[in-house]
């Protein structure tokens, strides 16, 4: 397959609400996302294409399926040849944390996510460090709001490097 053409799949998950639409718009630069933009929940799953350039300057083309909050019990089923993982939580919402922190264990006990990169939010609040020494693939926090744009450089940065871990 041509370089061009070569997808790299990533997962968006997280609880419902937690702003995985509006950050995935404003990774892909749609016009917009500010704060008069009001999403509908994400019912079933979403694309989102991004193109970018690696560190080594081909062209790819990174394709991100989020997966609304609704769907929790249906992650399973996307999980299969996923290099990246996002998982996004919203730490205004101390409601959420708790759940988020179920939601994120289980799917960091996943078999099938040994080899993907994952960067989330949650792990700040969920012993990262003791979390490092045990994952064989560390995961990578990032602090983001789509809405202020704080943060969407360096995701963008993160998911340019396609390079594959190794387990
Ligand atoms: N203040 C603030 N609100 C945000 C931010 N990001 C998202 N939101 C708001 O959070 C709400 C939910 O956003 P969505 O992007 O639909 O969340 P989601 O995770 O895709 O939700 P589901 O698809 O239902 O799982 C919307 O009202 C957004 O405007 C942010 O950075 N700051
Ligand atoms: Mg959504």
């Amino acid at each position: 397959m041509d370089d061009l053409e070569k997808k790299i799949p990533v997962l968006c998950v997280g609880p419902k609400g937690s702003g995985k639409t509006t950050l995935l718009k404003k990774v892909q630069q749609a016009e917009g996302i500010d704060y008069t933009y009001s999403p509908v929940p994400t019912i079933g799953t979403n694309i989102y294409d991004i193109n970018y350039v690696n560190k080594q300057g081909k062209k790819q083309v990174l394709s991100i399926r989020e997966i609304g909050g609704e769907m929790v019990t249906l992650w399973n089923n996307y999980l299969e040849g996923v290099e990246k993982v996002i998982f996004v939580v919203d730490t205004s919402n101390l409601c959420q944390i708790s759940a988020a922190a179920v939601m994120l264990y289980t799917l960091l006990a996943e078999p099938k996510l040994r080899r993907s990169k994952m960067r989330n939010e949650a792990l700040l609040m969920l012993q990262y460090s003791r979390l490092c020494s045990d994952l064989v693939n560390v995961p990578a926090l990032l602090e983001a709001s789509p809405l202020t744009n704080t943060g969407i450089d360096a995701l963008r940065a993160f998911l340019g490097d396609a390079k594959k871990v190794d387990a």
